[in-house]
């Protein structure tokens, strides 16, 4: 997708200030400094659109980021971050938890791991629970910069294997410092909210053209000897 336009929507803490536009929603979701903000930042080529920082927690509510007029990224808090007292961490799972399983436009959690380490606990219950609750998810394993090409194979293997991922659930190695994975991430998000680039011209359209003969090949008469 060719974004032109990315801009910051607003920081929502309940269900009454998501958008009404009814475009995609493609949500991220992770341990707090694992790099989300950071990934929606390189897919939409911004230095610093959403807010990241080398200190977790930063991200404290619902992010909307509108892309072009079709899809807003949605960045959650991260998750496992043990200085957010009990009480809060409650309360925030229960409303994050209401929008995993209650946003209609809801298309995709994209589940960021660090390529580094094996998931953690918290990674472990976050995919059990978006599998139990049925919510179309992709593993984007990122940091990739931050280990050797020739281990990549091996780190993702740990990833697939402690998770427990299901073989057919995708599984995208990324890197928003380098923009490795970037376009196979777009690939994938463009798939699942059925973007149609502009200027394309739909399936229906073109067998309808066919079937008028406009685009009729060549009778033998016409071929040049
Ligand atoms: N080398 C490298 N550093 C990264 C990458 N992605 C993120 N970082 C760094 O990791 C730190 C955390 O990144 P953020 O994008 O703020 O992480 P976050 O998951 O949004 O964190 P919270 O908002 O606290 O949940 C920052 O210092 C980033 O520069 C990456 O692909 N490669
Ligand atoms: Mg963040």
């Amino acid at each position: 997708m060719k974004v032109n336009q990315a801009e910051f929507v607003i920081s929502a803490v309940g269900p009454s200030q998501y958008p009404a536009d009814a475009l995609p929603e493609i949500a991220l979701a992770g341990r707090s400094n694992v790099g989300k903000s950071s990934l929606i930042n390189r897919m939409i080529q911004r230095k610093n659109l959403a807010r990241t920082s080398s200190k977790p927690g930063k991200t404290q509510q619902l992010n909307y980021y509108r892309i072009n007029q079709d899809l807003f990224f949605v960045d959650l808090p991260g998750y496992g971050y043990a200085q957010v007292s009990k009480t809060e961490r409650e309360k925030w799972g229960k409303f994050i938890e209401q929008y995993l399983t209650e946003r209609e436009p809801l298309k995709l959690v994209l589940q960021v791991i660090d390529v580094r380490h094996p998931p953690s606990k918290d990674d472990q219950a976050m995919y059990a629970w978006l599998k139990h609750n049925g919510v179309p998810l992709c593993i984007v394993v990122t940091k990739a910069d931050k280990i050797p090409r020739g281990k990549w194979q091996q780190h993702l293997k740990i990833v697939r294997e402690t998770l427990g991922a299901d073989k057919d659930d995708p599984m995208i190695l990324f890197s928003s410092e380098l923009g490795i994975g970037k376009d196979e991430l777009w690939s994938l998000i463009e798939d699942r909210i059925g973007y149609v680039p502009p200027g394309t011209v739909p399936a229906e359209t073109a067998s309808a053209e066919l079937e008028k003969g406009e685009h009729k090949p060549a009778s033998a008469d016409d071929r040049e000897l």
